[in-house]
């Protein structure tokens, strides 16, 4: 990795804390960071660097999951640290800016290899690209990268005019659109589960997946967001950036010698075959809903029109699910179905792909018992893939009963996301950065449903704090015969490993399961 300075815009705000600092020192630790590197921390703020590193150590305590025990090696990290103050509106303080960039690559001997962060408001990344270029800091005889965080744009238009902005100071190659969600490791290993597994790769299409379902449900309200949140929904907040690009990791299908080039030629194709909704017809394939008054984990919580900063009467979406066809000759015919939300019953995401039941019809009626096959893609919290398949158990009348295999656990101590995005950012591979083919793609499928939303051509449902959403999420599905897959109905505890020993499900787990009467607890020596 070539040696490089990055230039923190934020660097006193919320996400260089909890998110980019913690990231760096593991990756520091890991001996994944160039060597030298430098980093110039940006606000308004008068710190010192003295102030700044503590700061950065602070952050560290809190929010790394490796905490800096080795106080020499937490100095070292630290001497790579200083701070300027800089007003993003003036022009002086980028010439500053510039001095000291210039002086510490003199002093550690390193070539003009400059990575912009830009950790703050989205108002802010066309002024900030505009003086990087204006001031000379983005013209030196090195590389330069852009990354810019979320969210890129409010809709389609204002979307296109930043993009046009941005690029008058960075080439597309120089732009790296940090979207969290393609940095989870889970999301990242997606290419892996197919390039090194045929039989998945085979099965990977119309003639064996009946549908896809796509969730990411959080129990969390607005928290203290309302001022960002109340306008944006999770349309804008979570559906056209984290959840679309969820889709198009899901329905490509990458070669084994997959290059950032290449996922972003497949990831395009996606989008282009992505049938678009006319305004007037989003009610039939978009359900929207707003959370109202309930319980989570047992503990009453209030409705959204009730938290902090949202505007009385708000019309706001909480949650939205949706239906997307792909046409395309792999995936005609398989629909897509999207949903998140806030304040669910539970805190996950995750990727279920359902395959078709054509043993079902053989089956004489004494032998059923069998419940589609699953390929279960959890994201997080928890991480791993479980398959669901139908087995026969001595003594249960010939009938078949669904079993879940656990294919791979969940990995103690894995990188975060912005670990992986932050290392990938400063070797220049974009395989998991928000292209802006894709950005404008995925901005043109929502505009229609932006427009509906706001013409109020698609009704606002209700639905209580702690629950799946709204009944109208489980119609979307049911009317093409299916239903969402929860951690209600699927178990997570009765998995089987690959020895072939099983997890002993919970008391409470075997009875939800007799309730449910679908899914069992498997005993692999039963
Ligand atoms: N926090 C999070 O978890 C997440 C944040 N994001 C995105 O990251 C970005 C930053 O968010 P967050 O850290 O939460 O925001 P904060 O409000 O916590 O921090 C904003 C930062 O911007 C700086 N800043 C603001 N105005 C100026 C200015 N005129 N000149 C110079 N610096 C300025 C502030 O420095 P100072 O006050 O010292 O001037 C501060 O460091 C946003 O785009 C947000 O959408 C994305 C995902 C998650
Ligand atoms: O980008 C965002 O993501 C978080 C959810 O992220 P996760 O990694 O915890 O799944 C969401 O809470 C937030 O509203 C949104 O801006």
């Amino acid at each position: 990795m070539e040696p490089t300075t990055i230039v923190l815009f934020g660097a006193t705000g919320d996400l260089a804390k909890r998110k980019i600092y913690p990231a760096l020192y593991n990756l520091y630790v890991e001996g994944k960071l160039p060597e030298p590197f430098s980093l110039i921390g940006l606000g308004r703020r008068d710190w010192s660097d003295g102030r700044f590193k503590d700061a950065v150590a602070q952050s560290l305590e809190e929010f790394s999951r490796r905490k800096a025990q080795d106080a020499g090696k937490l100095q070292s990290f630290l001497d790579a640290f200083r701070y300027s103050v800089l007003d993003i509106g003036r022009e002086e303080d980028y010439q500053r800016l510039l001095s000291l960039v210039e002086k510490r690559e003199e002093e550690l001997r390193m070539p003009p290899n400059r990575l912009f962060y830009l950790s703050v408001g989205p108002e802010y990344f066309e002024p900030i690209a505009a003086n990087i270029q204006k001031s000379g800091l983005g013209s030196a005889n090195g590389w330069k990268r852009l990354v810019i965080e979320k969210p890129f744009g409010h809709d389609l238009r204002s979307a296109r005019e930043l993009n046009k902005k941005l690029s008058k100071s960075f080439t597309e190659e120089e732009i790296f659109r940090i979207d969290h969600y393609l940095g989870k490791p889970m999301v990242q290993r997606l290419e892996s589960l197919q390039q090194g597994n045929p039989v998945i790769q085979a099965l990977w299409d119309n003639r064996y997946i009946a549908n896809v379902q796509i969730t990411a449900s959080e129990t969390v309200g607005v928290e203290e967001r309302a001022g960002y949140y109340d306008h944006v929904g999770a349309v804008r907040d979570m559906f056209q950036n984290h959840m679309l690009q969820l889709l198009m990791m899901t329905a490509i299908h990458v070669p084994h010698d997959s290059s950032a080039e290449t996922v972003r030629f497949k990831k395009k194709g996606i989008m282009e075959a992505l049938e678009l909704v006319q305004k007037e017809d989003v009610h039939a394939s978009v359900v929207r809903g707003q959370y109202a008054a309930g319980a989570i984990g047992g503990k009453p919580v209030p409705g959204y029109t009730s938290e902090p900063g949202v505007m009385p009467g708000s019309q706001n979406d909480t949650f939205i699910a949706a239906k997307l066809m792909i046409d395309n000759n792999l995936w005609r015919g398989v629909p897509f179905y999207i949903r998140t939300g806030k304040r669910m019953k539970e805190k996950s995401t995750r990727i279920v792909v359902e395959f078709k039941e054509p043993v079902k019809q053989a089956l004489a009626a004494n032998e059923d018992g069998t419940s589609p096959n699953l390929l279960v893609i959890e994201i997080g919290p928890n991480e791993g893939f479980k398959l669901q398949i139908n087995a026969k158990e001595p003594g249960r009348d010939g009938r078949f009963k669904p079993i879940q295999i656990e294919l791979q656990p969940n990995e103690a101590d894995a990188p975060e996301a912005y670990e992986n995005l932050i290392y990938d950012a400063l070797r220049g591979d974009s395989t998991f950065f928000a292209h802006w083919d894709e950005v404008e793609m995925s901005w043109q499928w929502v505009q229609p449903v932006l427009d509906a939303f706001e013409e109020n051509l698609v009704p606002l449902y209700p639905y209580e704090a702690g629950s799946y959403g709204p009944a109208a999420a489980d119609e979307l599905l049911a009317r093409d015969g299916y239903r969402w897959w929860s951690g209600d109905n699927l178990d997570a505890q009765s998995s089987a490993g690959l020895d072939g020993k099983s997890a002993p499900p919970s008391e409470s787990n075997t009875k939800s399961m007799e309730n449910e009467g679908e899914l069992y607890a498997y005993h692999a020596n039963h």
